[in-house]
This record gives structure tokens, sequence and C-alpha cells, in this order.
């Protein structure tokens, strides 16, 4: 309009922005405020145990499940009041295929890739997926992994600008997860967004530019793979009777190793954490001052700063809990 000065609003660069976010069903609280930045062509990985609330955290940004409270943006659009606007931009990976049943694999892919203006060759995605042989499948005569895989070429063909994987390596043998694995790399270096969901430490240090753990609905750490371990410093794991004096354990150390610093927990009955030097004279306090207390040792190990132990120190359990 003549006259009228117009300011465009400003672009969100992130491909995903949740801010405040909250879902519950019932009673169950799945998402308790959730606040993450996803960088545009990055990929980000969401780790957590069973009931986390990834997928629910997911769901909300594919605009499948409406969120109680908080905003959200995906590639700066809303996911339900602008989902047509952004299906086309989006790739997302539905569990059991989200197809007729009844449809052959090629057939599924050429029809998924209809729905986009610039697809990828179905043929040739195919043919990457290890999939070639079984296009004139029907979809429910698959095997769970080259479903698993088929969904995962239906979310890609499309060329989406970010694509969003809930378990993309589930169930698959390690030759398939490779190729899985390399095809998140290759899609990142062609600067496509993915968001991941997974219980797989090691996919998701060696795929994830950044990692969000969340637990019981809230996230607990951020950061690039480097910089969550690098907060870890570790320590050392002892499994014993339940109820030793693991403060008096830890005064010992801390004397041997000239007043470092020794804390100790009892994590789980029976199960202690000394966070403290890791060194051979550490460990030797350890089992001399429980030769002393007459203390069976029946395991002593010395945690790295894995993200296994990074997940375990922070949410107390296991991945698959
Ligand atoms: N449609 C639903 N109705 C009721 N409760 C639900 C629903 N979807 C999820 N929940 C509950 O919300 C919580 C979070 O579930 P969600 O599936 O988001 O977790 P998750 O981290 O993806 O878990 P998993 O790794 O087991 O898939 C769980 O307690 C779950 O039982």
């Amino acid at each position: 309009m003549e006259g009228v000065s117009r300011t465009a609003p400003p672009r969100d660069d992130a491909a995903v922005r949740l801010t405040g976010l909250r879902k519950s069903y019932g009673t169950v609280t799945a998402v308790d405020g959730i606040d993450l930045t996803m960088r545009r062509g990055s990929v980000l990985a969401l780790l957590g145990p069973n009931g986390a609330g990834k997928t629910t955290t997911v769901e909300i940004c594919e605009g499948f499940t409406a969120p109680d409270a908080g905003e959200v943006r995906v590639l700066g659009l809303d996911p339900r009041a602008d989902n047509d606007a952004l299906r086309a931009r989006i790739g997302v990976m539905l569990q059991g295929g989200g197809a007729y049943p009844g449809a052959r694999a090629a057939e599924m892919l050429r029809l998924c890739a209809a729905y986009s203006a610039n697809p990828l060759d179905p043929e040739w995605l195919l043919d990457v997926l290890g999939l070639s042989s079984v296009g004139k499948v029907p979809f429910r005569r698959l095997s769970g992994g080259q479903q698993q895989r088929l969904s995962l070429a239906c979310a890609l063909v499309g060329r989406p600008e970010l694509v969003f994987l809930d378990e993309p390596t589930a169930g698959l043998d390690a030759h398939a997860r490779i190729v899985v694995w390399d095809l998140i790399t290759a899609l990142r270096a062609d600067g496509v967004s993915v968001l991941l969901t997974t219980h797989m430490l090691d996919e998701a240090e060696g795929l994830a530019d950044d990692i969000v753990i969340i637990d019981a609905g809230r996230v607990v750490a951020s950061g690039t793979p480097q910089e969550l371990t690098s907060h870890d410093a570790g320590g050392l794991r002892i499994s014993a009777a339940a109820g030793i004096a693991i403060t008096d354990t830890a005064g010992a150390v801390s004397r041997a190793c000239g007043g470092a610093p020794v804390t100790g927990a009892e994590t789980a009955p029976g199960t202690y954490l000394l966070r403290g030097p890791t060194t051979p004279t550490a460990i030797a306090a350890v089992t001399a001052w429980c030769a002393e207390q007459d203390v069976q040792i029946t395991e002593l190990r010395v945690d790295g700063s894995s993200l296994q132990d990074v997940f375990l120190n922070l949410t107390g359990r296991e991945v698959r809990a």
C-alpha cells in the first residue's frame, strides 16, 4: 500500500524454537516446561529415558499434538496454524509407515515423492537404503527393519529442510544402522536440519552437533557432546555391601591424594560413586580403606566422562530404564 511502510517480521533463524512448552495427558505431565533452540543445518539429538517426553515434544513440533502452553516455532512457523505451509518443508518419519499397509514399497515412496515439487529420485533412495529388491513387496510384508527404512525414505524423499526422526535406527541391524547414520551425515552436509530422538548414546554422540537430555518432561542438560562430557569429572564407581561409610572412604581418598576434593554418595543400595581423582593412588586408597574396614568390593570401576556416565548421573537411570 502506498504511503504505508511495512516492516517484515524478524526472520527466526532457528530450525526449532520451543519456549515454556507444556503438555499433560490427564494427570500425567509429559512435557513440563521445555525450552530448546535448534540451529538450522544442525543435527540435534533428544535423549532421555523411557517416558521422558521425547515423542510428545517431537509430535508437538510436527503439528500432530497441540501443546497446553508455550510457544513453538518450526522454521519460524506455528506447526498447527501454519501446517500447510510447513508440511511441504518438513519430513516426518511415521512409525508403522503411516500408510496403506497394502501399498507396495516403491509405490508408497513414489506417492510420497508426488507431494513434493522437487523430490529426490525414489529409485535412488530405495537403492541407498537397500530396499531396491523389495520395491514390489507390500508394506505389511516387509520386515520390521525394512519398514523402518521405508519410513525414513518417505520422510526424506521430498527434500525437506528439516526432518524429524523418532528413533530412526531402533530395530535395525548393525549394517542398516550404519547406512542410516551415513544418510543423516549426508543430509547434514546438504544443509538439512535433523532432529532425532534416540536411546543410543553412541548414535547421539557420533551424529549430533547438539544433544538435549530430557527427563520427566524437563531439559536436564544440553550442549555439544564435548561440552556435556567435559563438565562431568567422572569418578570411581564401587559395588559393595549396602550402607558402608562412604564419606569416610571419600576422606581417606582425599588424604591419600594430597587433600584433593572427593565426595562420596551411595547412588543405589550397594552402589557408590566417589567423585574426585581416579588416579592409581586414589584406587589404592579405596582398596586399602576397604581392607581396613573388612569391606568386600565386588566391583570397582573408573568412570570416565562418557555420555553414558553423564546421562546416568543426571537421570539416575540407564538410557533404557
Ligand atoms: N496419548 C497419550 N495419552 C496418555 N499418556 C501419554 C500419551 N502420550 C504420552 N503419554 C505419557 O506421557 C509421558 C511421556 O511420553 P513420551 O512418549 O513423550 O516419552 P518418550 O520420552 O518418547 O518415551 P519412550 O522413549 O518410551 O518412547 C509418558 O508417561 C507417557 O505414558
